[in-house]
């Protein structure tokens, strides 16, 4: 059945149909009103033929480490999605003799990301990395001493099983890490979500207007809208408390000597500029929630 080649003015957007990233990525959408059949998306990325695509910076980088050495990525990272914030860590038992990753060189790793485990374990062995050449030419690839399996999931219980001295995994809090017994020693990837797309896309326009979208609503997150009454003999000290992205709206009252202002103000200050305001004998301060924007950065 072709799902794939009828669709004319369209483009194929793919985002994970489960797991940590799928409700920020279905927000991020609604917000940016773009809709989708959820279904549809494991066969258009089966197809080769998705444009755009939402997922974490660890599996890109997991993806472009296992392409051949003379195959360039075909995946562009367009915008950091601010969420799903997490690191790929090189974890050992907490009580165990091992302290630092040179010690896991010859030993037993057990991970689900095992194209960047194995170059990262070809570099302590080497020096090199598994997509590096050397003096420009290609070279066989030495085999490595460090014995990477992979699993699926519950990573962190390997060790703990007696299957692997250590284990690369993702980190966030470190709770599943410290329930475990584990303690990390190195960082393979940050990561956060990304846009991303293909370097091969035929619908750039659309994908630059999808783009732009979803900037517009990350934009409109990072915001609240404050509007707030003051004496006018007070403008000058509250402009310098709330000065706005460009400058704040100022606007009469029906009461001589007042104002009412109105101003972008920066989320995770507000607590602070409430306060200060409150100081300056500015009143009746209201604080919306942005939900989308157009505005320079
Ligand atoms: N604890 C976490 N905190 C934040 N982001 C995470 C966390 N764990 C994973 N991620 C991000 O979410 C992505 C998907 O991870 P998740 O564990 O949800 O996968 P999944 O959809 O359940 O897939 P799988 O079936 O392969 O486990 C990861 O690649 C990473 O970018
Ligand atoms: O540091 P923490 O906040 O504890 O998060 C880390 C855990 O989160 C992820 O697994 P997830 O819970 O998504 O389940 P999964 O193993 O099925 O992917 C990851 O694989 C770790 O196990």
């Amino acid at each position: 059945m072709d799902l794939v080649n009828h669709l004319t003015d369209r483009m194929l957007f793919a985002v994970p149909k489960k797991g940590r990233l799928q409700q920020a990525c279905l927000d991020l959408l609604s917000g940016s009103d773009i809709q989708f059949r959820p279904a549809d998306i494991p066969t258009f990325v089966g197809e080769g033929r998705v444009d755009l695509g939402i997922t974490g910076i660890d599996q890109v980088a997991e993806h472009d480490i296992a392409l051949p050495f003379d195959e360039p990525s075909n995946v562009e990272q367009i915008l950091d999605l601010e969420f799903g914030k997490c690191k790929l860590q090189v974890q050992v038992p907490e009580q165990g003799d091992i302290k630092e990753a040179k010690d896991l060189v010859g030993k037993n790793i057990v991970t689900s990301f095992t194209a960047l485990t194995e170059d990262y374990f070809a570099r302590l062995e080497n020096n090199q990395s598994r997509k590096e050449s050397i003096n420009g030419t290609m070279s066989p690839i030495p085999k490595l001493k460090t014995k990477i399996k992979y699993v699926g999931g519950s990573v962190e219980a390997a060790c703990a099983l007696g299957v692997a001295d250590g284990i690369v995994d993702l980190v966030e809090s470190g709770e599943t890490m410290r329930a475990a017994g584990l303690c990390a020693i190195d960082t393979v990837v940050e990561s956060t979500a990304v846009l991303i797309k293909s370097k091969k896309t035929s619908n750039q326009k659309l994908v630059d207007l999808i783009t732009s979208r979803i900037k517009g609503v990350i934009q409109a997150q990072k915001y609240v809208l404050c509007a707030y009454n003051v004496p006018r003999s007070r403008l000058p000290d509250v402009t310098k408390i709330t000065p706005g992205k460009r400058a704040p709206t100022v606007t009469s009252l029906d009461e001589p000597d007042w104002v009412a202002v109105n101003v972008m103000i920066a989320k995770k200050e507000l607590a602070g500029v409430m306060d200060r305001l409150e100081e300056a004998q500015a009143t009746d301060i209201l604080v919306t929630p942005l939900i989308n924007s157009r505005a320079s950065t």
